[in-house]
């Protein structure tokens, strides 16, 4: 008969993929029983009731505990972390700026679009994508948190307007094209120029991300001021389960200035999922393709930081021209061949990241049985 020590080293492979250590650290393993027969049922505490991650934890457990000699079946079930076991958790984690419990609960996944420098299409790529999601039938929201920048009011046709309140004192994000947005732009003056320092910033975000009735969404989409600085920073800290995409260009030059944003990233633990390559050459009419940023930059950064890259989208006019009337191309030409790239894109996000959350018994009984495959494929073109 396997014994609990055996269960507990075994499960020490079961990764959070959102805090980044294994859930015997993170004193996720509420219980472990073991019958006579040799049957093992794990219960593993989770966060949040909703949490994305649930079948992440079905399948790695249940592998995990088959491993151990003497298991003949696996049940795995789910509870959740009281106020006290969570504030223990931020303590494991070091992380005691976190957004209190129940902040974003009902936010499946939060992408932040980042990039080493400006104008490389950071904002284009964000209303584009968060477009995307939505035609492959995803709730989206998107943040804009390009505070000095701010060019997603524009690119959705929400200049000058300003979100309500609720009676609840919660900030109702603007709609736009089926997406909850939120811009610092909203609650400025048109083109009005601010200095933000680290703890007004700091304050504003937490306040975008606490304080606005984003509801269920399956993405929050966050578009990030170029460079690395103290918004990457604020975010880490506010939201350690974030992952992080990287837009380039395919110039050399680019590559290494997002490399320095995604060793940034990867300083303040934020995980790189992605990297998205813009302007990847201009087809004239005729059919004659131009590299005019030249090739193969985000293939580059995509293989030295080992993850995948989503995209590749070309130089288009309508592209351009649709951000700056205020609408997504994606969502009016989706054959456009950059609304192609993107929804593209879009794809291999959606394949990168967790389903939205499942409802899942609370015990769920599963025979051993061969391996399950636990990787999933990107669909690349
Ligand atoms: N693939 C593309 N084809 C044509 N135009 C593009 C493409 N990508 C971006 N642009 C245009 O390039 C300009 C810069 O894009 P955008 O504002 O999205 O960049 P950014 O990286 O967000 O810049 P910043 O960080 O300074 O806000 C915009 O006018 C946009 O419409």
């Amino acid at each position: 008969m396997p014994t609990r020590d055996q269960i507990l080293e075994a499960l020490k492979v079961v990764i959070d993929p959102e805090l980044h250590r294994n859930i015997v650290e993170l004193g996720m393993v509420r219980s472990v029983e073991i019958s006579e027969q040799g049957a093992v049922n794990v219960t593993v505490s989770l966060t949040t009731p909703g949490c994305p991650i649930k079948g992440h934890f079905q399948t790695g457990v249940t592998s995990a505990v088959k491993s151990v000699e003497g298991v003949t079946a696996v049940g795995v079930g789910f509870d959740v972390l009281s106020d006290v076991e969570k504030q223990g958790l931020q303590k494991t984690l070091g992380r005691p700026n976190g957004l209190p419990a129940g902040a974003l609960a009902q936010v499946a996944n939060v992408v932040c679009i980042g990039s080493g420098k400006g104008g490389v299409g950071k904002s284009t790529l964000t209303v584009n994508l968060a477009a995307a999601l939505q035609a492959e039938g995803k709730t989206v929201g998107v943040l804009d948190a390009d505070v000095w920048g701010y060019s997603i009011p524009r690119m959705l046709g929400l200049g000058g307007q300003r979100p309500k309140v609720s009676p609840e004192k919660k900030i109702l994000p603007l709609e736009a094209h089926g997406l909850k947005v939120i811009s610092i732009g909203f609650f400025l003056k048109e083109d009005e120029a601010v200095v933000w320092r680290g703890p007004m910033l700091h304050k504003a975000l937490t306040q975008f991300l606490e304080d606005v009735a984003w509801g269920e969404l399956d993405y929050l989409l966050i578009d990030l001021p170029p460079g690395t600085g103290d918004v990457s920073m604020t975010l880490s800290q506010l939201l350690p389960q974030a992952t992080f995409m990287i837009v380039t260009t395919p110039q050399d030059a680019a590559q290494k200035v997002a490399r320095r944003a995604a060793q940034m990233a990867d300083k303040v633990n934020l995980e790189i999922s992605s990297v998205i390559e813009n302007m990847s050459g201009f087809t004239t009419p005729s059919g004659e393709r131009f590299p005019i940023f030249g090739e193969g930059g985000g293939q580059r950064l995509a293989d030295e930081l080992d993850v995948p890259l989503v995209g590749q989208v070309p130089l288009t006019m309508p592209l351009r021209a649709h951000a700056d009337a205020g609408i997504p191309l994606v969502a009016v030409d989706p054959d456009d061949p950059a609304s192609q790239a993107i929804r593209h894109a879009a794809r291999g996000l959606i394949a990168l990241t967790p389903a939205a959350p499942i409802a899942l018994p609370v015990l769920d009984v599963v025979q051993a049985g061969p391996p399950q495959p636990v990787g999933m494929s990107l669909p690349m073109a």
